[in-house]
């Protein structure tokens, strides 16, 4: 067993990782850090934790945090994890970062999207990007991952087999993407107040969300060549999932069926990439609390666009389901180990 400790234990991705590892086989929920509720059991803050066996909230403290745990989970707002972080890497800690800190690989980027002062450079340098499909082998020897954003898991599950393809042109990528309101966290603000985002709709960030440049530094990595992508989020009223509908111009004539197959050929045998059929719609219903991205493609003739859908759990594929399995991937473990293969439903 290794002992795991979790900071932000009381948000809403901390509280799903120990829901995902209250049933891993190799793993013992060993320390709870609370920056707000030190002292204090987590069934106070929360009470569905109730009868789970799980450690008082301790305060966060570099040095224990380090002795006491095998590898630690940052699931805290942007700018903890930068300061927090190079404290336990240096003095050995293994760190899987659910927030966008060590996400982005130049300073100056996640400067200007992010609003904050970024990581030192050495530590941003040797963070892994932990996109389990596409880096498995890097994530296996990291001593830092950086677990992608919610919105860029799905994009980019979505996208890069065609990146790597030349088919689409690189810059004409549009990124359309909907989510449910968890993905904004637990905190309380007018922007999540029931009675205004109930029975409506609405876009936010129009070409200023910070998971543009996440999009387009791991798509132009894989692709060999720039990608520049148009990225709308949009807020819908449910609790939990992602649809991303994403949309690129087609530079040769090819059909759905051969598409598809460039998509079988990428994702066999990753356990969590379900390729649904050609010209299918995937739901967000259909991954609900489960570690899966579901996706189909789509070519229109007409317009010469490729249309990809993809749907995850920003919950879980999206944040602590990812982390999960980047910790599996860092440990030698099975991939899929201790994460629920059944969707809930409906
Ligand atoms: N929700 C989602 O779908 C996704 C979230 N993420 C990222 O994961 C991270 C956590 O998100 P989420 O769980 O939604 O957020 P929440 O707001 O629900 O939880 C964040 C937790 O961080 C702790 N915290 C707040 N301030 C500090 C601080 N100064 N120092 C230490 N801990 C602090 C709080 O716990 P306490 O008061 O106990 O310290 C709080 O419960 C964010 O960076 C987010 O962007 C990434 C992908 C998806
Ligand atoms: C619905 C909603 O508000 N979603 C959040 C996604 C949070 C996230 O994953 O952001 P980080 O890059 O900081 O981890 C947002 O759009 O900002």
């Amino acid at each position: 067993m290794i002992r795991v400790g979790i900071v932000g234990a009381t948000g809403y991705s901390g509280v799903e990782l120990i829901r995902l590892l209250a049933g891993h086989p190799h793993v013992q929920v060993a320390n709870l850090y609370s920056s707000s509720a030190e002292g204090e059991a987590l069934d106070s803050v929360l009470p569905h934790v109730q009868h789970v066996s799980l450690p008082q909230l301790s305060a966060i403290d570099a040095e224990q945090m380090s002795a006491a745990n095998d590898v630690v989970f940052l699931a805290t707002p942007a700018g903890v994890s930068a300061e927090l972080s190079p404290e336990l890497l240096k003095r050995g800690a293994r760190v899987i970062d659910l927030s966008g800190d060590f996400r982005l690989e130049s300073g100056e980027v996640y400067r200007q999207w992010y609003k904050r002062e970024p990581a030192p450079g050495e530590w941003l340098d040797r963070a892994v990007y932990g996109l389990a499909e596409w880096n498995a082998a890097q994530v296996a020897g990291a001593q830092l991952v950086a677990n992608p954003g919610c919105y860029p898991t799905a994009a980019l599950l979505a996208l890069i087999p065609l990146a790597q393809s030349g088919w689409v042109n690189p810059r004409s990528w549009i990124v359309d993407a909907k989510s449910g309101v968890s993905g904004a966290g637990r905190g309380v603000s007018l922007g999540v107040h029931f009675s205004e985002i109930n029975d409506s709709i609405h876009a936010y960030k129009v070409a200023q969300h910070q998971h543009t440049p996440e999009i387009e530094q791991e798509l132009s990595k894989k692709g060999g060549v720039e990608h520049v992508v148009q990225f709308t989020p949009h807020l819908v009223p449910m609790t939990r999932g992602i649809l991303v509908t994403a949309y690129g111009q087609l530079e040769r004539a090819v059909t759905t069926d051969e598409v598809h197959q460039l998509y079988r050929s990428a994702y066999e045998g990753k356990p969590f990439v379900r390729l649904r059929k050609p010209g299918s719609h995937p739901r967000t219903k259909e991954v609900y609390g489960s570690n899966y991205c579901d996706i189909s493609v789509h070519v229109d003739e007409r317009t010469g666009r490729v249309i990809v859908l993809s749907v995850i759990d920003n919950m879980v594929k999206g944040a602590a389901g990812q982390a999960v399995q980047n910790m599996n991937l860092m440990f030698g473990w099975p991939e899929a180990t201790g994460l629920p293969l059944v969707p809930l439903f409906p």
